[in-house]
């Protein structure tokens, strides 16, 4: 992202932010409420249009991209569809979509992949339940299984962990690491305290106010999960 700006409800939430995410960047977004950084996710991915500046995914203008298998979002809670109740298990498999074709419906490796991402999260026993009908922090788990199914290259995840309990947090947590590093795996997340994730950030970009106040390692005050 280069200047990249956002007005909503004329009022100027994103101020002009710069931002270069490279491969295997693990990078934490963070700042108080209203800071801007479900915004800035969200104009990351062309889910909301910048009003200045310019973004693009692997060098292509979100609406001219097209390879969306490489990237997986996690928003901040489940979108109510108003259509049909979905499964745990119809959620996650959403995940795989982008991989799928007209030609190439699901297939064996599509269904394992779910089956992991369930795993993963601990909701094998609950894939057949409506999704609705789980907790907030199950719901949460839901998402982060869609993502990981989806085997991205770049995770974008809103507060993965808010309304998630300790133990979640800290397979999570697992999780993600295990995507780092070797695994070369990309993730910006949004989060309010790094708490066991703390490992292997290795970098994080503060907002106030729209504007970036830091962009840099994270600093020790970070470490306490909010
Ligand atoms: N659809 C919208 N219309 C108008 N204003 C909005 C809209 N969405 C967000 N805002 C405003 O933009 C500002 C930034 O919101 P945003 O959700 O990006 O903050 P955040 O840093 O993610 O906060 P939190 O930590 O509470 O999740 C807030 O002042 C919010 O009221």
């Amino acid at each position: 992202m280069t200047g990249g700006r956002v007005r909503l409800d004329g009022r100027e939430v994103l101020a002009g932010v710069d931002l270069r995410v490279e491969p295997g960047d693990v990078l934490a977004v963070m700042g108080p409420n209203g800071a801007g950084k479900s915004t800035l996710v969200k104009a990351l991915l062309g889910l909301i249009p910048l009003s200045g500046g310019r973004t693009e995914i692997y060098g292509a203008a979100p609406a001219r991209f097209r390879d969306w298998k490489r990237v997986g979002y996690v928003p901040q809670r489940l979108p109510m569809g108003g259509g049909v109740p979905s499964t745990v298990r119809e959620v996650v498999a959403s995940g795989r979509v982008a991989r799928q074709s007209r030609w190439r419906p699901t297939s064996a490796a599509d269904r394992a992949a779910v089956d992991r991402a369930l795993e993963t999260v601990g909701l094998t026993d609950r894939a057949r339940d409506s999704a609705h009908l789980l907790s907030g922090g199950q719901q949460q788990r839901v998402l982060i299984a869609r993502a990981l199914a989806g085997e991205p290259d770049v995770f974008v995840m809103d507060e993965p962990t808010a309304g998630v309990d300790a133990a979640s947090q800290a397979a999570l947590a697992a999780t993600l690491r295990d995507l780092t590093g070797d695994a070369g795996r990309t993730i910006v997340l949004v989060t309010h305290g790094l708490g066991p994730m703390e490992s292997f950030v290795d970098r994080a970009l503060v907002l106030e106010h729209g504007h970036v106040v830091h962009d840099g390692a994270p600093q020790t005050t970070m470490g306490a999960a909010g």
